[in-house]
């Protein structure tokens, strides 16, 4: 899929230092270190209620962190001017809240908004990559279809094109693979690792350790009591480490060169 590029950048898309994520009194995280280059994909992960949506929301700049600096392409996170900031990051939200009937292509549209100026409307331009971010996600019949009437998975699939279309640089997922079949998550994983690879960088919340495993860098793993693990995909996912996270005993197998992990 052709989309436009924002334009290179030498720092990391996303720096975090000493990060510490807090809600009420109840750190969900503490000192997180973080450094995202073009061409990475990050997944956190840990059990529910560990806080990894929390993060991401703190990552994109929706609520403040508790502690820490956050900087995305060397500039501190306070001081993107919001129309830019909405070109630079692109959050896909755990859900999907439809109060009203629209069609699939103008909710893909949408996501071309942070581009157009205050009164534009959206253009053939728009259309057409809004089109393309469609069929990437193997809904090109379906542009006219109302979302009320979608199912879950192709609701989903409805976001990821709207992200798409909004083409930023960094990619914040939560649950990206949420409702998808089998075939689906590969194929959305597989299309932001091919996006990393063209220049992006990808942060995603899975609750599948073994596509985190297959698909991932970078590992942040959260335990659920402000512990943060980051690092390599090797260094974080380790038995003992996700064991203790989750409270349920795992065992790491290699079939075929891949690593796998198997709760007991
Ligand atoms: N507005 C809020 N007020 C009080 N507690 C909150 C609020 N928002 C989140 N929490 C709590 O903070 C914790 C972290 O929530 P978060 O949604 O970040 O977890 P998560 O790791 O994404 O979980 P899941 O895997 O279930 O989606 C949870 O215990 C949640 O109940």
């Amino acid at each position: 899929m052709t989309m436009l590029m924002p334009a290179a950048t030498q720092n990391p898309l996303l720096q975090a230092d000493g990060l510490g994520v807090r809600i009420g009194e109840r750190w969900l995280c503490r000192d997180l270190d973080l450094l995202l280059q073009p061409g990475e994909c990050l997944a956190v992960i840990g059990a529910n209620g560990a806080g990894k949506t929390t993060l991401l929301h703190t990552l994109a700049g929706l609520r403040p962190a508790a502690a820490g600096q956050l900087a995305l392409a060397g500039r501190a996170l306070q001081h993107w001017p919001l129309r830019e900031l909405a070109r630079f990051r692109g959050l896909l939200a755990q859900q999907q809240p439809d109060h009203f009937t629209a069609s699939v292509l103008e909710t893909v549209l949408v996501g071309r908004h942070p581009h157009l100026g205050r009164w534009d409307w959206e253009g053939a331009e728009d259309e057409r990559l809004a089109r393309a971010a469609l069929a990437e996600v193997g809904l090109e019949g379906m542009a006219a279809r109302d979302i009320l009437s979608l199912s879950g998975g192709e609701r989903q699939r409805v976001a990821l094109a709207a992200l798409l279309a909004q083409a930023p640089a960094l990619f914040l997922l939560d649950e990206p693979l949420n409702h998808l079949d089998l075939r689906y998550q590969i194929a959305v994983l597989t299309l932001f690792r091919r996006l990393a690879e063209a220049g992006r960088g990808v942060v995603m919340v899975l609750h599948d350790i073994n596509l985190a495993a297959r698909f991932a860098d970078r590992i942040v793993l959260l335990d659920g009591h402000g512990g943060a693990c980051a690092g390599s995909r090797d260094e974080v996912l380790q038995p003992a480490l996700l064991e203790a996270a989750f409270g349920h005993p795992l065992r790491r197998v290699e079939v075929e060169g891949r690593v796998l992990f198997i709760p007991a």
